[in-house]
């Protein structure tokens, strides 16, 4: 349905005032019915997606989870966060009617009405942990990503229950809840082989010690071939469980070092897997955070749910003394968690260039 307003998308104190004041977002903009995408949204070249990098002969790895005890299945995950930073699991043990409850709890959020959805936005939300936001960082950003977002910190089951919009609030509890069992699993034998045999509760504060669900919604693009959904970068996280829709267009750089990119297709029931800079960091080097953007779409709306397992924000984060046992160089050094997302969440994506800030000088 067109919102009642009209405005010449031109004028950028009134699309401003539009998609952020108003709480439209680009979801609003999508429903103008636009003919040509606003110029503020024009990504420079070579932000955008270019087919001619995209290769098809190769793919992340997809690994199947349904037995665990396998050391083989150990031996892939591994292998795979050294490699890809990138991997889809299957039969991981979360049920196919959690992942579906969120994703029809994602489409009741975003379809309510703007002004219902700006309660949550920065200006309004009556708690830092809930956000509801356009693009990235727009007042960063020299061009603006075509995505919505509601961005949910988890502090409490309490202040979830009070504060997260009652539209999905229990359904992303129930998926975050739900993912528990596969990311203590993966967690763990990702430390094996870093030499942490055992998470104890210091272990268990850095590496997961606060949880950001984000619901991300990226409306029918008139000129998608002109912007992009997310821009290119590394999650700063430990872990991301993504769960996407059946529509497609997450890509993930390539490892030849050129600027190849490599589409992640939906699998049904799957559940995609990324390390994060901080586990690059705490791994110094050895797991990899790979950059990764999303294309906007022309005829589908598309949603996805990252579930961000982080180090405690009061974490100090650096190379694991397990990992640095043996006399290697550690090559960052130790940084305070919340600055380093802070740091990241101040400027436009920008690749890999948020894990400088952990580096130690040449
Ligand atoms: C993030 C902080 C530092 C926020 O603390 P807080 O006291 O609220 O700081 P703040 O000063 O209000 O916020 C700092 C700025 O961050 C930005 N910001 C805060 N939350 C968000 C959010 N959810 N989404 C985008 N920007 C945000 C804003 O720019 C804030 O400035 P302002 O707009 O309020 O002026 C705190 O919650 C913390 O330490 N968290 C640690 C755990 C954590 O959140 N880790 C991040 C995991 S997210 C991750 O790995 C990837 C996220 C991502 C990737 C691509 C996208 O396109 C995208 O949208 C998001
Ligand atoms: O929508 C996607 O598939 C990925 C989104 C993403 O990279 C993020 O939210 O960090
Ligand atoms: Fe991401």
């Amino acid at each position: 349905m067109a919102p009642a307003v009209a405005f010449p998308t031109t004028d950028s104190a009134a699309l401003t005032d539009f998609v952020i004041n108003q709480g439209n977002g680009v979801k609003g903009l999508s429903e103008l019915g636009l003919k040509a995408l606003p110029k503020h949204y024009i990504q420079p070249e070579g932000e955008r997606v270019d087919n001619s990098k995209i290769i098809t002969n190769e793919s992340i790895p997809i690994i199947d989870l349904s037995n665990w005890e396998d050391p083989k299945v150990a031996d892939s995950i591994c292998d795979a966060a050294e490699k890809w930073g990138f991997f889809q699991i299957v039969n991981h043990g979360v049920p196919v009617g959690v992942l579906d409850r969120v994703q029809d709890a994602t489409h009741l959020f975003f379809g309510l009405p703007a002004a219902e959805k700006n309660k949550y936005s920065k200006d309004h939300s009556p708690s830092n942990s809930v956000r509801f936001g356009t693009s990235f960082s727009p007042q960063a950003e020299k061009a603006l990503e075509w995505k919505d977002y509601l961005s949910l910190f988890y502090v409490s089951e309490e202040e979830a229950a009070a504060l997260w919009p009652p539209a999905c609030r229990d359904e992303v509890f129930e998926f975050m809840k739900g993912s528990d069992v596969v990311i203590k699993r993966l967690l763990q034998v990702l430390m094996k082989r870093l030499n942490v045999n055992e998470i104890d509760e210091t272990k268990k504060s850095l590496l997961m010690g606060s949880v950001r669900v984000n619901l991300n919604y990226y409306p029918i693009c008139p000129n998608p071939e002109l912007t992009i959904g997310v821009g290119r970068h590394s999650d700063v996280s430990t872990l991301t469980i993504l769960l996407q829709d059946e529509i497609g267009g997450l890509y993930v750089k390539g490892r030849q070092g050129d600027d190849s990119w490599i589409h992640v297709p939906p699998i049904k029931g799957s559940l995609v897997i990324n390390i994060g800079d901080a586990l690059q960091i705490l791994s110094n080097g050895r797991y990899k955070s790979i950059e990764h953007r999303v294309v906007a779409n022309a005829s589908q709306n598309r949603i996805s749910v990252p579930i961000f397992v982080n180090p405690r924000p009061s974490a100090m984060i650096g190379p694991l003394p397990e990992v640095v046992a043996n006399g290697e160089k550690p090559i960052y050094k130790q940084v305070l968690y919340s600055d380093y997302v802070k740091h990241f969440f101040r400027k436009a994506h920008d690749g890999k260039a948020t894990v400088e800030f952990a580096k130690i000088d040449a």
